[in-house]
């Protein structure tokens, strides 16, 4: 089916769900080169990053646009590169590194509740989880503490994705000078010299032989002639991109959808009581990675929100040969656009889908069928080399910040999605915090 339904721009994620609800699961959008398809069946999904992922690669407008920035790093190349890539860097997200993923994790959302005020009021709870996820990045998967190095990188891959991201909505030739490709010019130079600066304060530090944490394999890696410095640069950026704003967003859209549906928040205040022994002003003791398989309700919480509001709303591949793809033969060549925001509003797999049910993940969890479209972190291959990672991390910092405090909305507040290179709330999101105990009295209000 060939679709032609406007407002792509205004208003991606309306657009998608407009288009599949109109055509079905697999739509061709009129484009004058190489065919684009959106495919939005569990079964399309599987096929392409999974059963038939060889056939497939990541030379997609979307991935070419990010490679502006990251380079050949982990997230964008393909073939050996990619493999390659993804041996040198996987001890660094080995489980048995979730114990300091854990440790950070609490001490960066215990940094964060410190500046929360105690008799409550509204934060930016987003501007929040930014500034700890960045710090669990920095100190898990560099080595250190994000210093000024560190905080000079973020700055400038964010500087320079907003410039992609207007470059994959109008595509201009690319010998156009234009301002914004002056602009990304400069982006990437600073950028380059935040990214050797990160290196040179870490090797001023010196390498030790059991240090573990990704930057650290990166340089051996560089040391051994097995990586270009170029590679580690690449590497860099792209951790940056793909594990900090993903991981806060989740952060954040769980607390906003915690806050909107308080009988929710109260299940998972329940569970940090009993795990926590919270009937204190603190509300009890920190969390820690032995308290996660307790943490039902809290880990069910941020499942559900990946569910409804999945960071990476949208993946692509393209056809290296030809395929067929929900009976449908697809040339080489063909872009296809999967869009986990989609699989994951199917009635038919997760009944009343805009309803947040945390529930959905607790005991039994998903269905075979649901879990097979339930893809926050892709699938394949492919898999999201970060998802434990950010399922710890996500999972105990709302347990340190919900221990002392509830959420609630602050009236007024409208709270507007957009989906960019991830999915973000625009400009932050405000919730209203209070103090969820005084000695021995229940659940309090927000004032
Ligand atoms: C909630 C947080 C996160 C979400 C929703 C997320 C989502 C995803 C998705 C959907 C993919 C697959 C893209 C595709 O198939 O085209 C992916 C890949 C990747 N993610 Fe994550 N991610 C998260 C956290 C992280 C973290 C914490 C890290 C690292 C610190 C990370 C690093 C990567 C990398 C390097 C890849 C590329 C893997 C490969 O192709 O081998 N992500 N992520």
């Amino acid at each position: 089916m060939v679709a032609a339904v406007p407002g792509i721009r205004a208003d991606p994620l309306g657009f998608l769900a407009r288009l599949r609800g109109r055509y079905g699961d697999v739509v061709a959008f009129p484009m004058p080169r190489d065919p684009v398809v959106l495919l939005s069946s569990p079964a399309a999904a599987r096929r392409v990053l999974v059963e038939n992922h060889r056939a497939w690669g990541k030379r997609t407008a979307q991935y070419g646009a990010l490679s502006a920035v990251t380079g050949t790093g982990l997230l964008t190349s393909d073939g050996e590169v990619w493999r390659e890539r993804r041996r040198t860097a996987q001890p660094a997200f080995h489980p048995r590194g979730l114990g300091v993923v854990a440790e950070q994790s609490v001490a960066a959302a215990g940094r964060l509740r410190a500046t929360w005020p105690a008799a409550g009021g509204v934060v930016d709870v987003d501007a929040g989880a930014l500034q700890a996820t960045l710090e669990v990045v920095g100190r898990t998967l560099f080595g250190g503490e994000v210093t000024d190095d560190g905080e000079r990188l973020v700055a400038a891959v964010l500087e320079a994705l907003e410039v992609v991201v207007g470059r994959v909505r109008t595509p201009l030739p690319a010998w156009l000078p234009t301002p914004a490709r002056r602009r990304l010019r400069r982006a990437v130079a600073t950028l380059d010299v935040a990214a050797a600066d990160v290196v040179a304060r870490r090797r001023a530090r010196g390498l030790h032989e059991d240090d573990g944490d990704l930057l650290a394999l990166l340089l051996r890696a560089v040391d051994a002639g097995d990586l270009a410095p170029e590679g580690l640069r690449d590497e860099l950026v792209t951790t940056v991109i793909a594990g900090h704003e993903t991981v806060a967003s989740a952060l954040t859209w769980t607390l906003h959808l915690l806050a909107e549906e308080q009988g929710a928040q109260a299940r998972v205040a329940e569970e940090l009581d009993a795990v926590l022994g919270g009937a204190d002003e603190d509300g009890g003791r920190a969390p820690a990675w032995a308290d996660l398989r307790s943490l039902v309700r809290t880990r069910a919480a941020v499942e559900e929100s990946l569910r409804l509001f999945p960071p990476a709303w949208v993946v692509s591949r393209r056809a290296l040969v030809d395929d067929v793809v929900d009976g449908v033969a697809l040339p080489a060549g063909t872009t296809v656009i999967i869009s986990p925001w989609l699989l994951h509003r199917r009635p038919e797999l997760f009944p009343d889908p805009e309803v947040f049910r945390p529930e959905r993940f607790e005991g039994e969890g998903l269905g075979r069928e649901a879990r097979g479209a339930y893809t926050p972190f892709g699938a394949g291959p492919r898999l999201c080399i970060g998802r434990d990672f950010a399922l710890v991390e996500t999972t105990l910092v709302l347990a340190e910040l919900l221990r002392g405090a509830s959420v609630h909305p602050v009236p007024g507040e409208r709270v507007r999605v957009d989906a960019l290179v991830t999915m973000r709330p625009r400009d932050g999101l405000r919730l209203r915090l209070a103090p969820r105990r005084r000695a021995g009295a229940g659940v309090s209000a927000p004032a």
